[in-house]
């Protein structure tokens, strides 16, 4: 059975003939001149619509094939089309881009989605991320209906070392859902949406925005309205994600008396006070890890450090000791740690950049490290991003709730379509027991069978591009009951080679660590079956999405939520007493002080090409004022005559070549928290930060002139208003103010739905950036001065 996907396909030349293999046809200037581009990018094919607008498949405009015999793929790349007017009456969408931008430019991670660079032009910002090929992750899950444990244990790893080395750099990811994971070609887990990370700056500093989708969001979100411990909440966020790929649905949604899930305080209630269940077909050790994660009280929830020592993880405890100052030093080496793709029954090399590697591993054998040499031959840039913001929901029918089937393409949070899909699984699954009661246990054997030719007649086409190839370390031999990959002595040694200098993962034990008696695979599979069939038919298995944001009806919160945020609204000082709504309105509002890096040029003219922003580096100067513009926003390709405007500084060009895989060059100043015991150390660049607001708003209320109390000019007035604003805006964090309201935060800004924003939305009308001051005294702004601000800070001596 042929498969073509045609969301990811190529219009690049490439024509894929009856025999399967690639072959590059000459594009007439006719064929070009059907191309929109963006920059110097050919877009295709939409790739998928969230809250800002489209994002499409996108492959170099320049893009020549150097080898006359064979043909080589261009690097594909992810371009989200943010409309400049989309976002230009909206601080908050502007603070979710800004904030995007800013913390994917330092992580460089194999499980964390690449920044590739940022332009724009006079009617979009374009944020040009990797290419994610192997699709969502919810319809991954959904596909296999659950995963299978190795799988599922391969994959949480990498999600957690994903989590982990975000943590590491003071950041929190605050949205870390199904929706917000991709995958690789290789089948890797890729984190994504970074709208609304935030910084957490010191040892268990707390939060008080409250982020997140209600499915996923930690009970202390909700139902306390004390400030949170960020790194808590991600950890809770990624247990419900963990019970997704085990169960196949997501936990706590059996609550007969809110059958819908629709009154999200009683929902949180039923977590805190009923026991996590687990279906039968999930063991013993897994169980283990989420009663420890799935923990309530986040002071009893297991921190990171104590996940990645889990026995259920043992399989992968050389890949989740790698540090990461190593993961840092290794994409600084120009070497490319890359996790290998489960090798399918097709074969063990990857797919190509043009395929969907979505299908799903067929054999979850291996999780192997790779070194990628393709990734060696291009040089490629920092790292993307994507933000969520949920629209406020409407009140979806109960059909539209169960349908599998999205309406259209659009990522629409409202009906969370990861918990929709994932609940339709399990009630197909439901229907089909009841009405195959009698011979449940075969009928679910042929089902099986059945999902395994689908998802064989489905492979996409195995091509392999001359540039794909991988360069296995070891060959793969298991001793652990999941079949999970040990790294050899042998990687070990590849690992070494890779690593220049002193780097070393500081734990290479794994292979002795984990020869615990677990049953073979087989057996727990087979021992799974007869647990379900002996559960069967009368096994009420629960609802798949407890809380899908769809299924709320109006009053969506509960009375008690409700008001212990009206207390702490009556309660709140003079300086705290703005209310939520002005606090929203504010794009430095919980924006992390990170010294902004994004460049954003003023477009004088209308019609301009897209434009570079973004550099990669906080430490990247602002690109020359006097950028190249040429006609164009997203305009059809015209031939070779255009000249595509691309901003780089030479410094910046440099580093980019000689820097692979990432956006973390050698002169960042992003510190990477390590740890010491059990939580993380603050870095030293943010004590001192901090230090200097302390002492920047002594100074200013000493002499708000900038004049200290002798009349003389005071020693840190060089500092410039720049610090001063970074210091306004994250004192603001730290403000002693109560929490935000939670759920104002999970709903889109500007839904017409949303009574609770409809009125605020009418008090936000913007109005001439110098007049707009919070009661706070914050200045605000919109997207292109908050982006001036940031070059301004940049450009401090
Ligand atoms: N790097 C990527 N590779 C492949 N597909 C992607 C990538 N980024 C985004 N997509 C696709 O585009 C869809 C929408 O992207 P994204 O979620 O970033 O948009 P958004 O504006 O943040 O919207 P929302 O907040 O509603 O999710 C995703 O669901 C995914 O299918």
């Amino acid at each position: 059975m042929s498969y073509t996907n045609k969301r990811h396909t190529y219009y690049g030349g490439i024509t894929n003939d009856s025999s399967g293999t690639f072959q590059y046809s000459q594009r007439t200037n006719e064929q070009r001149r059907k191309h929109v581009t963006f920059g110097p990018y050919i877009l295709g094919s939409t790739l998928g619509e969230g809250e800002f607008g489209k994002v499409k498949l996108g492959w170099p405009k320049n893009f020549s094939n150097s080898s006359a015999t064979t043909f080589e793929f261009p690097k594909q790349v992810a371009v989200k089309l943010i409309k400049r007017d989309t976002i230009s009456n909206n601080y908050k969408k502007e603070v979710k881009i800004y904030r995007e931008i800013n913390a994917l430019k330092h992580l460089s991670h194999p499980n964390i989605v690449k920044l590739e660079e940022v332009l724009q032009n006079s009617r979009y910002i374009g944020i040009v991320l990797e290419y994610a090929c192997g699709g969502e992750f919810y319809k991954y899950i959904q596909k296999k209906r659950r995963l299978k444990e190795t799988n599922a244990c391969r994959l949480f790893s990498q999600l957690v070392s994903g989590v982990y080395y975000i943590h590491s750099k003071g950041l929190v990811h605050r949205d870390l859902k199904l929706e917000n994971l991709l995958l690789d070609k290789n089948e890797n887990l890729v984190i994504t949406d970074f709208g609304f990370v935030n910084e957490f700056c010191s040892r268990n500093e707390l939060m008080k925005t409250s982020c997140g989708s209600p499915c996923y969001a930690a009970p202390e979100l909700v139902i306390s309205a004390e400030p949170y411990e960020a790194r808590k909440a991600d950890i809770w966020s990624c247990g419900v994600i963990l019970y997704a790929m085990l169960a196949g649905y997501l936990p706590w949604d059996d609550d007969s008396n809110n059958p819908e899930g629709s009154d999200i305080g009683r929902l949180y209630n039923y977590i805190n006070s009923t026991p996590l269940k687990f279906p039968d077909y999930i063991l013993p050790i897994p169980r283990d890890l989420l009663r420890r994660i799935l923990v309530p009280d986040p002071k009893k929830r297991m921190n990171l450090k104590q996940i990645k020592k889990h026995e259920w993880l043992n399989s992968h405890f050389s890949f989740l000791s790698i540090t990461p100052d190593e993961w840092d030093k290794l994409h600084n080496t120009q070497s490319v740690f890359r996790l290998g793709k489960p090798r399918t029954r097709y074969g063990s090399r990857p797919q190509s950049s043009c395929s969907t590697s979505s299908i799903g591993s067929r054999n979850d054998k291996r999780d192997s490290l790779i070194i990628d040499s393709t990734l060696l031959s291009f040089p490629a840039p920092p790292q993307e991003s994507q933000d969520h913001i949920i629209t406020r929901p409407a009140s979806i029918a109960s059909d539209q709730r169960l349908s599998p089937i999205r309406r259209s393409n659009r990522h629409n949070r409202s009906n969370s379509a990861a918990s929709v899909a994932l609940q339709a699984v399990v009630n197909a699954d439901r229907e089909y027991a009841l009405s195959h009661e009698q011979s449940l246990s075969s009928a679910q054997n042929i089902r099986q069978i059945t999902v395994g030719n689908i998802t064989a007649g489905l492979s996409p086409p195995q091509v392999v591009a001359p540039s794909d190839f991988i360069i296995e370390t070891t060959p793969i031999k298991r001793n652990t009951f999941s079949g999970s990959h040990i790294i050899s002595n042998q990687e070990k040694e590849s690992l070494s080679k890779i690593q220049t200098g002193k780097i070393k993962p500081n734990s290479m034990k794994g292979s002795q660590n984990h020869q615990y008696n677990k049953p073979k695979t087989q057996n727990s599979l087979k021992s799974t079956k007869n647990l379900h069939q002996s559960s069967s038919p009368f096994h009420t298995k629960p609802r798949p999405t407890s809380y899908h944001p769809g299924s709320y009806t109006t009053p969506f919160l509960s009375s008690n939520v409700l008001s212990i945020y009206e207390i702490n609204d009556k309660t709140k000082s003079n300086a705290s007493s703005q209310t939520l709504n002005q606090r929203e309105t504010s794009p430095f509002d919980s924006t992390p002080y990170l010294a902004p890096d994004t460049c954003i040029t003023s477009c004088s003219s209308i019609e301009s090409s897209p434009k570079l922003i973004t550099q990669g580096s906080f430490s990247v100067a602002k690109p020359s004022v006097d950028l190249q513009s040429a006609s164009g926003d997203l305009i059809k390709y015209k031939g070779d005559a255009e000249v595509a405007t691309r901003i780089y500084d030479e410094k910046y060009k440099q580093r980019r070549k000689s820097l692979r895989y990432s956006g973390i060059f050698s002169d960042i100043s992003c510190d990477t928290v390590t740890e010491e015991t059990d939580d993380l150390k603050v870095p030293e660049s943010l004590v001192q930060q901090r230090e200097d607001r302390k002492f920047i708003e002594k100074t200013k209320v000493e002499s708000p002139s900038g004049k200290n109390s002798n009349g003389s000019q005071n020693a840190h007035a060089p500092v410039k208003k720049n610090a001063i604003i970074s210091t306004e805006r994250s004192l603001n964090e730290t403000d002693p103010v109560k929490k935000r309201f939670s759920f104002f935060s999970l709903y889109s800004y500007d839904t017409p739905k949303s009574s609770l924003y409809s009125s605020m939305d009418s008090k936000r009308k913007p109005s001439p950036p110098s007049q707009r001051r919070t009661k706070k005294g914050r200045k605000s702004c919109n997207f292109r001065d908050f982006f001036d601000y940031s070059l301004e800070y940049i450009n401090v001596p």
